[in-house]
């Protein structure tokens, strides 16, 4: 059976994607800092497929190194990596952001996704033809908006290094894509506006945004297409978003 490895498996997308993917029969490695949630989804998952959860944070080096060096013999041949872990911190304008919050980011959605990619790039490349790795961008990478300073840009670095990533794999049969969702309903906002749950409901409320398992569907459909195809990028909105106009400061 194929594997796949997701980040940040303990909501939204990334636990979607880990129930699509179980629909699909593959095997899991689900990865996050909430290790009860991970317990529950190996519970609700592990009748079905094999299950192996790592209690990570990818921001840990060290940590995500070691994780991948003593993976089990039987969840070494990784066929897909889906590099889902990320947040968006301070929804204020730059001038009011804590420092803290945009390291966060950078930390999580740059560095951290480096981290994995390094650690997991020699087990991809041993599986070859078929293997891929599976990118979480944003729209908020090309479509800029006030208050997303340094999110936007981490996804812009996801969106160029997962290019560039390519370039490199080139003959190893490993295929890169960026998928870039649009508005979409998790514990995102809420994690963003640091537990603010009436700000969450009001940003998805009176709209149709996009559902994890939107997302976690595109992201099974590209794991899963002919060795031979690879989609670059992917973005994807709700039908009820699209461009805001620029704006302009008059007196
Ligand atoms: N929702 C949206 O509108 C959009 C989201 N995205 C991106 O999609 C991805 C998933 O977000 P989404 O599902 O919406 O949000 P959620 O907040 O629902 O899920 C985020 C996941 O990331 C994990 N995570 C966060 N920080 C770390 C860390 N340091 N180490 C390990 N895991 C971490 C969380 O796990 P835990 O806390 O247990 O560690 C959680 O499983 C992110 O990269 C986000 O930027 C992109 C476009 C739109
Ligand atoms: O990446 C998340 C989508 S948005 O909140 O930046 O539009």
């Amino acid at each position: 059976m194929p594997i796949a490895m997701i980040t940040g498996a303990t909501s939204g997308f990334g636990r979607a994607a880990a129930r699509r993917f179980a629909d699909a029969g593959w095997s899991l490695i689900l990865t996050g800092r909430r290790q009860e949630r991970l317990d529950a989804l190996k519970h609700e998952l592990a009748e079905r497929v094999e299950v192996l959860t790592l209690t990570l944070d990818v921001r840990d080096a060290e940590a995500v190194k070691h994780a991948v060096e003593t993976l089990p013999e039987a969840f070494r041949g990784v066929t897909c990596l889906v590099n889902n872990a990320g947040l968006a911190l301070a929804p204020q304008p730059s001038q009011r952001v804590d420092l803290a919050d945009w390291h966060t980011m950078i930390d999580t959605n740059v560095t951290g996704l480096v981290n994995v990619t390094h650690a997991m790039l020699p087990l991809l490349i041993a599986t070859g033809a078929g293997a891929s790795i599976i990118n979480i961008g944003s729209a908020a990478a090309k479509w800029p908006y006030a208050g997303g300073h340094v999110y936007g840009a981490t996804k812009a670095f996801v969106e160029q290094f997962s290019y560039n990533l390519r370039c490199d794999l080139q003959g190893t049969g490993v295929r890169v894509t960026d998928i870039a969702p649009g508005l979409a309903e998790t514990e995102f906002t809420l994690v963003r506006t640091k537990g603010d749950e009436s700000a969450s409901e009001a940003l998805y409320q009176d709209t149709t945004p996009l559902q994890s398992e939107d997302v976690a569907e595109q992201i099974v459909h590209v794991a899963t297409l002919p060795a031979h195809i690879n989609i670059n990028f992917l973005e994807i909105m709700p039908t009820r978003q699209s461009w805001s106009p620029t704006h302009v400061e008059r007196d």
